[in-house]
């Protein structure tokens, strides 16, 4: 009997053969768990930074992380309006006119202070308001919130947007024929420019254009009424400041990129017939004012007993501003909408020439930061812990002053509100709405 084949070679060879399978198997599992491990983790890094893009963190007052707002917005709006039937009559709604002839405004920057108070003004007289804000959190974002509820009792939407979103602009366009554009979303403050510059590219250039975009090609193209700024006079000495002073000194890259927006105005009027009043702001305060103003940061260290820095000049001069008081500028801002003529192309095209302004919107009587405190001081019945500091060079300009007689001819501009006058009014609301008690009655004294 032919004695069984020796199978103990080829079984250690199989034995090895399947050993060395194993191994390779493990390696290969642990390699393809470790691709995997990998690509999951960038996967998880890049969510991880593309959420933190679209949704950054909101930060307290005065905390600015503004830099990446456009981009965020851009994004997030096309998520937030999404269309919709409701979303849709909700924006009808809102900017149809209630009084004959009234108007139809889309007012950027609505849950803004200007843009806040605007808005309500024109509801309040019939015509038909739209707002679009992006809520940024230049500063608190709860304040624009507030802001917002004051308007939704009154029937006024905000479209939650920003105004570099073109597609949102062109469907609002395509919804309603707005008669007019009150423009008045910007990156606002002075010394914030050095902090984050590319913020003022982006709103107050880059979106500026991407509206004017929209609106030329819109049929009826709508007139636009924006916010320049006092701070384009920039280093110009003479005074008061006039509408035909130079402004090619500007000492900010706020006031350059305002000085920029009327170059901008220009050229649209120029090339689209597009009817554009630019309004040069000078330094507007009251009841539901911006936290980042030095009257209202002023007003919360001071309750807080903290120190306030009180600039003078290089010189020891005083500092001084033209203060203008919330509802003269909403004046301003309605005379400047109402006689503000039809733009005169459509669809792209310019069919003739068309009006272009510039106005300044000021109180005609500047008043020194020391002053400014010392009114404070008066109404909220404390003294300030003031370290009195040459003004760092920082942007600001030693001081302003408005010469107002163009918008008093043309729509009957005339303020009315004088600095006390003006902070008692803010005082009286910054206490009711955060709710601080001690210390204050003075603000109150005197009120109807
Ligand atoms: O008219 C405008 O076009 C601008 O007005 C506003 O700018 P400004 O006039 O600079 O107001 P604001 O910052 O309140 O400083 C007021 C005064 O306090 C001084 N100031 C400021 C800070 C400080 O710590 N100490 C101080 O003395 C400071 O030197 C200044 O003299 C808007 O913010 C701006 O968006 C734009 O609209």
């Amino acid at each position: 009997m032919a004695s069984p084949p020796d199978t103990s070679k080829t079984t250690k060879l199989e034995r090895y053969n399947s050993y060395i399978r194993k191994v390779n198997s493990t390696k290969l599992i642990a390699a393809s768990s470790k691709l995997l491990f990998r690509v999951t983790l960038l996967v998880a890094l890049l969510l991880i930074f593309f959420f933190t893009i679209n949704y950054p963190p909101l930060t307290s007052e005065k905390t600015f992380n503004n830099n990446i707002h456009t981009t965020t917005h851009n994004l997030l709006s096309s998520t937030i309006y999404g269309g919709g039937a409701s979303w849709e009559k909700q924006v009808r709604h809102s900017s149809t006119p209630h009084r004959p002839n009234g108007l139809s405004v889309l007012v950027t920057g609505a849950a803004g202070f200007v843009g806040s108070h605007c808005s309500l003004a024109l509801k309040k007289r019939g015509d038909g308001v739209l707002g679009l804000d992006n809520f940024n959190s230049y500063y608190d974002p709860s304040l624009k919130r507030a802001r917002q509820d004051q308007l939704t009792k009154h029937q006024i939407f905000i479209v939650e947007g920003d105004i570099n979103d073109t597609e949102l602009l062109k469907k609002l366009f395509d919804i309603v024929p707005f008669t007019h554009i009150l423009h008045l979303a910007a990156q606002a403050g002075v010394r914030y420019a050095m902090q984050n510059p590319l913020s003022y590219v982006n709103s107050n250039v880059a979106g500026f254009v991407n509206l004017l975009e929209i609106a030329k090609a819109a049929d009826p193209q709508p007139a636009i009424v924006w916010a320049s700024s006092s701070s384009v006079y920039g280093l110009n000495t003479k005074v008061p400041f006039s509408e035909d002073h130079r402004t090619d000194q500007p000492a900010s890259l706020y006031a350059a990129t305002k000085k920029a927006g009327e170059a901008i105005a220009h050229t649209y009027n120029h090339i689209y017939g597009l009817s554009l009043t630019g309004l040069r702001f000078f330094t507007v305060y009251g009841p539901w004012g911006r936290p980042d103003m030095a009257y209202f940061f002023f007003t919360k260290d001071m309750i807080q007993g903290k120190s306030i820095n009180v600039y003078v000049t290089q010189d020891d001069r005083e500092v001084a501003r033209d203060f203008t008081y919330i509802d003269d500028i909403v004046k301003g801002c309605v005379g400047a909408l109402d006689t503000a003529e039809k733009s005169t192309g459509s669809g792209g095209k310019k069919r003739g020439p068309a009006q272009l302004r510039v106005y300044n919107l000021g109180n005609t009587s500047p008043v020194s930061v020391k002053k400014l405190v010392a009114i404070l001081e008066n109404l909220l019945n404390l003294k300030a812990k003031k370290n009195v500091i040459k003004m760092p060079r920082n942007g600001d300009v030693p001081f302003t002053h408005a010469n107002v007689s163009l918008a008093l001819r043309d729509f009957g501009y005339k303020p009315t509100t004088d600095l006390s006058s003006g902070l008692r009014k803010f005082v009286k609301w910054y206490v009711s709405y955060y709710g601080i008690q001690p210390r204050v009655k003075k603000a109150n004294e005197g009120e109807k």
